[in-house]
C-alpha cells in the first residue's frame, strides 16, 4: 500500500501556488529597476539575472532599466572629480557626464546584459539615445522653492517605444541605460536618473508593472529615526510625502508616482539585497516591500 499520490509535496505546493499568478500575468510587460547600490554583489547581480530570466520564460515580457550610482561615484573619485547629488541628482558637469555614459552604457549595461545571457541568447543591451527611445531636456532641481542649475541632467519629454517593443516582440530582453538624447540641445546627450528612465519606460510601454529594486526594504515611515516600512500607498498619499522625503527616494517616489499616474496597475518598491525578492514579490501572495497604487477611480 502506498499513500504517497494523496501526499502534497511541499515544492509542488510552492508551484502551484504560482498558477493564479502566471495566468493573470501572462503577456504583461514588466519594467525592473535594478539599483546601483543592489549590484555590488555578484552573487546578487546573478540571483537578478535568474528572476529575470525566469519571468520571461513565464510568459512575461520584462524591460530592465539599471542604474550605476555608486559605480559612477567610484569612477569619477579614481579621475579625482567630486559626485555631488541635490535633490537625489547628479550635479553633472560636461566632463561628469562622459564618465556617467561610459560607465553606464560601457561597464554596467555590459555586465548585466552578460549576466542574463548566460541563460540563452535573450538580453540586448541599448541606452535611451538609441531609436530616439528616450528624448529629453534640461531639467533644474528645485530646492526651498528655487531652481537650481545641475547641468546636464535631463527630464524625459518624449519616450519611442519602437525599438523596445520589436525586442519583446522577438522574445528579447532589453537593458537599458539611463541616459537620453537632447531635443534643446544638438548632438547633446543628458544624465537621467535610473529610477526616472524606469517610471517613464513603463508609462509608455502601458506596463503592468514597475518594479524598483533598491537597499532598503522599502520606504521608511519616518526615515532615518525608524525601519518601519509603508507597505501600501495611494498616489494621493504618496503626493503629500513627497515634500519630506530626502535623498534617493525623492527620484524613486518620483518616479514611482509618475507611473501610477499614467498607467502603470502598481509600482513596488523591493529590497534588491534579498535573493530572488521579485519573484516572491510576482507570484506569491507575500506583500513585501512598498506597493504604489493608482488612486482609486484611476484604477483600470
Ligand atoms: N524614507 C526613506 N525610506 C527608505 N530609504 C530612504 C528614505 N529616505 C532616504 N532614503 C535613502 O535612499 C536610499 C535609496 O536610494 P539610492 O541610494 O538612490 O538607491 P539606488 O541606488 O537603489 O537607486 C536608501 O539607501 C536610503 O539611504
Ligand atoms: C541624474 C542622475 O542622478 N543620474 C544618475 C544615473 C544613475 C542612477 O540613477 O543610478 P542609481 O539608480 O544607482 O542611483 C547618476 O548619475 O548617478
Amino acid at each position: 500500500m502506498s499513500t504517497r499520490k494523496h501526499k502534497v509535496l511541499p515544492k509542488a505546493e510552492t508551484l502551484i501556488e504560482a498558477l493564479p499568478w502566471l495566468t493573470r500575468h501572462h503577456g504583461r510587460t514588466v519594467v525592473i529597476k535594478f539599483g546601483g547600490n543592489a549590484m555590488v554583489d555578484e552573487d546578487l547581480k546573478a540571483a537578478f539575472a535568474q528572476d529575470v530570466v525566469f519571468l520571461r520564460h513565464a510568459g512575461l515580457k520584462p524591460v530592465v532599466v539599471h542604474g550605476g550610482g555608486p559605480q559612477i561615484n567610484a569612477h569619477l573619485d579614481k579621475l579625482g572629480l567630486v559626485s555631488e547629488f541635490k535633490a537625489g541628482l547628479r550635479v553633472t558637469t560636461d566632463e561628469a557626464m562622459d564618465v556617467v555614459r561610459m560607465v553606464l552604457a560601457g561597464q554596467v549595461q555590459r555586465e548585466l546584459v552578460g549576466l542574463l545571457n548566460r541563460h540563452g541568447p535573450l538580453a540586448v543591451g541599448m541606452t535611451g539615445e538609441d531609436a530616439h527611445t528616450m528624448t529629453a531636456t534640461k531639467r533644474y532641481a528645485e530646492i526651498g522653492g528655487e531652481r537650481v542649475d545641475i547641468g546636464r541632467v535631463g527630464e524625459i519629454t518624449e519616450v519611442d517605444t519602437g525599438a523596445i517593443q520589436a525586442l519583446l516582440d522577438d522574445g528579447r530582453i532589453p537593458v537599458v541605460s539611463s541616459i537620453a538624447r537632447s531635443a534643446d540641445d544638438g548632438n547633446g546627450v543628458y544624465n537621467i536618473n535610473a529610477d526616472l528612465a524606469a517610471a517613464a519606460l513603463a508609462a509608455a510601454l502601458g506596463a503592468e508593472t514597475l518594479i524598483v529594486l533598491t537597499d532598503v526594504e522599502g520606504l521608511y515611515a519616518d526615515w532615518p529615526d525608524s525601519d518601519e516600512v509603508i507597505s501600501q500607498l495611494t498616489a494621493s498619499e504618496l503626493e503629500k510625502l513627497l515634500p519630506d522625503l530626502a535623498s534617493g527616494m525623492v527620484p524613486k517616489m518620483e518616479g514611482c508616482l509618475y507611473a501610477v499616474r499614467n498607467g502603470v496597475n502598481t509600482a513596488r518598491v523591493l529590497d534588491g539585497r534579498v535573493q530572488h525578492s521579485i519573484l516572491l514579490e510576482i507570484f506569491t501572495d507575500e506583500g513585501i516591500g512598498t506597493m504604489i497604487v493608482p488612486d482609486q477611480g484611476e484604477q483600470e
